[in-house]
Formats: C-alpha cells, structure tokens, sequence
C-alpha cells in the first residue's frame, strides 16, 4: 500500500533508527533516511527492515519497515527532490552537523511545488532552539521558504549498539514539540508519540539542565577515575555526591527561573538518576561525555546553568568541578575530545582559553571560578610534563 505521508531523517544512527525512524514509520510515514555512513545507507537498503528492542518495565521487540534510505552526500540531488516533495523532515545528526543541513534544505525547499503545504522541519538534538537555528540558516538565502521549523525535546536513552542496524532504547520516551510556529498555517501533524507543547522553554531547559547535567557530570567524573560505565560511575559515592549536587544546583535554578513545584523536579530528579543507572543499558562514560567542547559550551548543560546561577548571585560550585573534570576527557576517537587536549597544550593562557572555551568574559560573576579551572587544568599539565622531564634516580 503507497502511504500518503512522507518524512526525510537526517541521520539514521542510535537515535534516527532507534526512536525518531520508527515514530515516524508507526505513524505512517514513508521514512527516507538520508545519511552520510556508507555502511549504514547499504545495510539499510540491503537490509530492508530492522528491529528496536526496548528494554525496561515494558520489553518488546518492534520491526522497522518499507523505509528508503539515501546517502545525502553521494546522492544529493536526490535527497533534495525527496525534501521537495516531504511532508516533513527530521534530524539526529549531533547539533554540529546541523547547520550543514542547510544547503540540502535550501534547495529542497526551492524546488518545492507553490500550492504544497509548508515542509515541517523538526530538528531532534540535544540542544536549545536547534529547528529555529536551522531555519534562521535557510532563511539567510531565501527568507521566503514554505517551512515551519519546530523546536523539541527529545528524551530517550540509546547506548552505544553493537554492529548492525538493530537498536536497543529504553522503554521510557518523551518528545515534546513546539505548536507555536504552526500558528493556524498547518494542523498539527499526526506523530506518535510526540505531546505538543506551547511554550517548550522551561521543558527543553528542564530536561538539558536534568538528564544531561546529571548524564555529563557523571560521564565526566567517572573518566577521570577510569570508569567505563554511567552506572558504575554513579556508583562511587564522590561521584554521586558531585551528581547530586549539580542536580541541587539546576533544580534551584529551575524552580527560580520557571516557577516549578520543587517537590515535582525532585521526583524528576530521582526519576532520570534511576534512567541513567539502568543495568540492562549499559552506557558508556565515552559515549556520554563525547563532544567535550560542545558541553563545556557557553549555552550546554554546565556552563548554561552555571552562568544563569551565577547571574543570579547562586552558588553553581558542583556544576564548576563538572567543567573541570570535562577538561580530562580524552579519548582519541572523539575529534572534539582531540582538539580540546590540543588547544589545553597550546601554550595558549587560561584567561583566554577559559573565554574561547566557554564563552564567559571576565565581567561575568561566573568568570573567576572558571578560569580557576582552566589555571588548575593547565597547571596539572605543566606538572605532568615536568615530571616526565626530571630523570628517575638510579637505584643502587
Ligand atoms: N543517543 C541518545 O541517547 C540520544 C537521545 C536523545 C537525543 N539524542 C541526540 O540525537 C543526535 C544524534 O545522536 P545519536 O546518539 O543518534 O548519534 P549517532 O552517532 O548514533 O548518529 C548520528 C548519525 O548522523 C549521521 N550523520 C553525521 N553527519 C551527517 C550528515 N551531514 N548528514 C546526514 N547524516 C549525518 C552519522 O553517520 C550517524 O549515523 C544528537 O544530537 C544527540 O544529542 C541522542
Ligand atoms: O547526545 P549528547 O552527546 O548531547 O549527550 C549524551 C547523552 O547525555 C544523551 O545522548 C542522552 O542519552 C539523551 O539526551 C537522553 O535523552
């Protein structure tokens, strides 16, 4: 049977195919996934169907069918007829892939019939107004484009997977998404599983400030003291004071900022602790803390709710030890984690740093405390390679 609707998804990786993809396709859309991993496009083209196993109070196995999929650097122009003809186009691609989208979108959009409804675009990363970024992108060329770009929050836990397509996710999801930008152009499109919000503001900072500061922080610490697993991490009880004290942190931010209920955001609390520590995902401190430079950015889950505190004359004390363990993170797979160790021995000084890094200039109230972790840092390393320099005594 040919279905009516049709969604193009940016990045067919955990979060694409584990959550996003299978929404999409249970709804009734024709899901193209459009990627850049050659592997992942055959396999999904050779394939034909994949399976997501979500574990948790409710464990079942869905399969994933009748989609296409597309690799949007080889096969631009194709791509682009598809996001022409689109009801709607999704991503998953990490927010600093995002903005390369653009030029995709632009042209779809350019190619797009005039009597057709606007194309919805909803952009699914971890981070704040990333639909309305896009769009201000696609805007720049032809500020004229029949689109609504529709902000969200998209909270569901995909591990590391082992090789294949199939996807294992908890059970637990939420996907909210802003109705405002449809403002009367569009009815609502028909998504499972997406509750439509009018204001996302205090949900999206609610979940990056909650389920990721805790994620990061424990991912972060964890490292520094060779641990592989968010679990074991949250385990060790200087960790899990570190975590509960930046949750203390956000959580007061968040009842002064948006007026909510304290005792709801502690169940909150203790609700995404119980998540982040699920024994049968097991997930990875490299996974979490992937992408240092991003997370220790001026608007990510630390230094966000850090200067806000801070602004607000609150303490952000733990949120600080948080920045400086990110600082430790090196792993040599993640280019982030490479350019971070690089720049942290660039001979470049922590004034400087500590303003490129996090976007926090010296007026800001929160400035001092973090250019005291980026001195301790540079001076941890200055240590190191001393004592690599001092020659060991001989033994008699
Ligand atoms: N994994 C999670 O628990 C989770 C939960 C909620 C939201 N997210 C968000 O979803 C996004 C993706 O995370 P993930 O865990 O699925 O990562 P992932 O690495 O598993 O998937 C990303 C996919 O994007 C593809 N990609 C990269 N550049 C591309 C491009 N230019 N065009 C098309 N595809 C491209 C990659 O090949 C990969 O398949 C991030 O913003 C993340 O914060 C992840
Ligand atoms: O995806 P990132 O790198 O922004 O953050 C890592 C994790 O905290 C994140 O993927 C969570 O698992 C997810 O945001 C839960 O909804």
């Amino acid at each position: 049977m040919a279905l009516s609707k049709k969604a193009v998804h940016f990045g067919a990786g955990n979060i694409g195919r584990g959550f996003v993809g299978q929404f999409l396709s249970a709804s009734g859309y024709e899901v193209v996934f459009a990627d850049v991993d050659d592997a992942v496009v055959s396999a999904l083209h050779e394939q034909g169907a994949y399976r997501v196993h979500e574990i948790g109070g409710d464990s079942r196995v869905l399969e994933v069918s009748g989609y296409r999929a597309l690799n949007n650097r080889r096969q631009l122009d194709e791509v682009v007829a598809e996001i022409a003809t689109a009801d709607i186009v999704t991503t998953s691609v990490g927010p600093r892939v995002l903005p390369s989208l653009a030029p995709a979108l632009a042209a779809g959009l350019a190619l797009r019939a005039g009597d057709r409804d606007p194309l919805v675009v909803i952009a699914c990363e971890t981070a704040i107004n990333a639909s309305g970024t896009l769009g201000s992108i696609v805007r720049a060329t032809d500020d004229g484009v029949n689109a609504i770009w529709a902000d969200c929050a998209i909270d569901r836990i995909v591990p590391e997977q082992s090789p294949g397509l199939d996807v294992t996710i908890e059970s637990f999801f939420e996907w909210l998404v802003e109705s405002g930008p449809f403002d009367g152009r569009l009815a609502l499109p028909e998504i499972h599983g997406v509750t439509w919000v009018d204001d996302l503001a205090p949900f999206i900072e609610r979940k990056l400030f909650t389920v990721n500061t805790a994620h990061a922080t424990a991912a972060y610490l964890g490292y520094t003291r060779h641990l592989d697993s968010v679990r074991e991490s949250l385990e060790d009880p200087e960790v899990h004071a570190v975590v509960a004290g930046v949750l203390a942190e956000t959580k007061s931010l968040l009842v002064a900022k948006y007026g909510l209920d304290p005792d709801e955001q502690q169940a909150y609390i203790e609700k995404n602790l119980e998540r982040i520590s699920n024994p049968h995902l097991p997930d990875t401190t490299g996974r979490v803390g992937r992408n240092p430079l991003s997370k220790i950015s001026r608007h990510e889950r630390l230094v966000g709710p850090a200067a806000q505190l801070a602004e607000r004359g609150l303490p952000s004390d733990h949120l600080v030890l948080a920045v400086r363990a990110a600082l430790d993170f090196d792993v040599t797979d993640d280019v982030e984690s490479r350019e971070l160790q690089s720049l942290l021995r660039s001979g470049v000084g922590a004034p400087l740093l500590t303003q490129t890094l996090t976007g926090i200039y010296p007026e800001h109230p929160l400035f001092p405390a973090l250019l005291a972790v980026f001195t301790d840092k540079l001076a941890s390393l200055k240590a190191e390679a001393s004592a690599r320099k001092t020659p060991r005594p001989v033994s008699a």
